[in-house]
């Protein structure tokens, strides 16, 4: 059975790599705090851990991505796509009126994963503009702290999962400003990973640092892409936190690592005097398309 770190029961994180493996036995090993997940392979209580990297709304999660940059050296195994539904979560008994709905302006304060809150800024401002917003270490949690802390006019935006999980009530379904909600995962190991079914494609990700001061360098690296009709889907600068000024530059390219193709652009890169590391190279999966 395969032991995997991942965010507390009921997160998204929790739903997702369950989608994933299709129902397949897992060892789940939940993690309160995302630095632990992250630890957990190098220290071997786990084979893989799971990370949220990228989301339809906030668009890069930037922790998650230094934290595999900076802070850890352990390949990306696979990527996949899943839908981040998430739900106002409360002790509906606070805030139902005589015709039965929920008056979400006694809402005192909002608990979720700083990811989360953003997702959901169009309905907060509409329903409950005065509530405070509070950061917590995941969603899963957030439901957690609202279970424990009744009377007190507090809702959790999370997952049904959760709410199931802690027995409180969903006072609104799907609360994201956009139905496209998607979050994009990796699964981090040192070991390739079986999951069963097809991918949809591999993906190769890439961290290219430029020479200093090399006018035209960037748009070098990506002729060496371009001119071979290698097919980028992400590309993006991050700061080394070096100096200011000084970026990375994290490329997804549609190819495996050991292609022909890939092999001779990234051979062409490195002679710009770049630096060019693997992050991964890996089967991705889209929800829902089950091959
Ligand atoms: O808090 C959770 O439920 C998570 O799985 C974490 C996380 C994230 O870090 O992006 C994952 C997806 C959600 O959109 C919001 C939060």
């Amino acid at each position: 059975m395969k032991r995997i770190a991942v965010l507390p029961e009921g997160s998204v994180s929790h739903e997702a790599i369950d989608f994933l493996f299709d129902g397949e036995a897992l060892d789940l090993q939940h993690s309160k705090l995302i630095s632990d997940i992250f630890r957990a392979v190098d220290s071997g209580s786990v084979q893989y851990s799971v990370i949220p990297i990228e989301n339809t709304i906030e668009g890069s999660v930037s922790l998650h991505m230094d934290w595999l940059v900076n802070e850890v050296d352990i390949p990306m195994q696979a990527e996949w796509v899943y839908p981040s539904i998430q739900n106002v979560i409360g002790h509906g008994n606070e805030f139902v009126m005589g015709d039965g709905t929920y008056d979400f302006g006694k809402i005192t304060k909002i608990l979720s994963h700083p990811v989360a809150i953003p997702q959901c800024q169009n309905f907060i401002r509409q329903h409950s503009p005065d509530a405070d917003l509070e950061g917590v270490n995941s969603t899963a949690e957030a439901v957690e702290i609202v279970k424990k802390n009744p009377g007190k006019g507090w809702v959790a935006i999370g997952t049904k999962l959760a709410a199931q999980k802690h027995g409180l009530d969903i006072m609104a379904e799907r609360v994201t400003d956009h139905d496209n909600n998607y979050t994009r995962f990796v699964l981090i190991g040192h070991e390739p990973v079986s999951i069963p079914r097809e991918p949809d494609h591999v993906k190769t990700s890439l961290l290219v640092t430029l020479p200093e001061d090399a006018p035209g360098a960037l748009h070098q690296v990506l002729s060496a892409f371009a001119w071979r009709k290698l097919n980028l889907t992400r590309l993006e600068s991050r700061p080394t936190k070096k100096r200011l000024g000084s970026y990375y530059f994290y490329i997804d390219v549609i190819e495996t690592v050991d292609s022909v193709l890939l092999t001779a652009a990234m051979a062409e890169i490195e002679a710009l005097n770049c630096q060019v590391r693997v992050l991964g190279s890996y089967p991705c999966y889209t929800y829902p398309s089950r091959k």
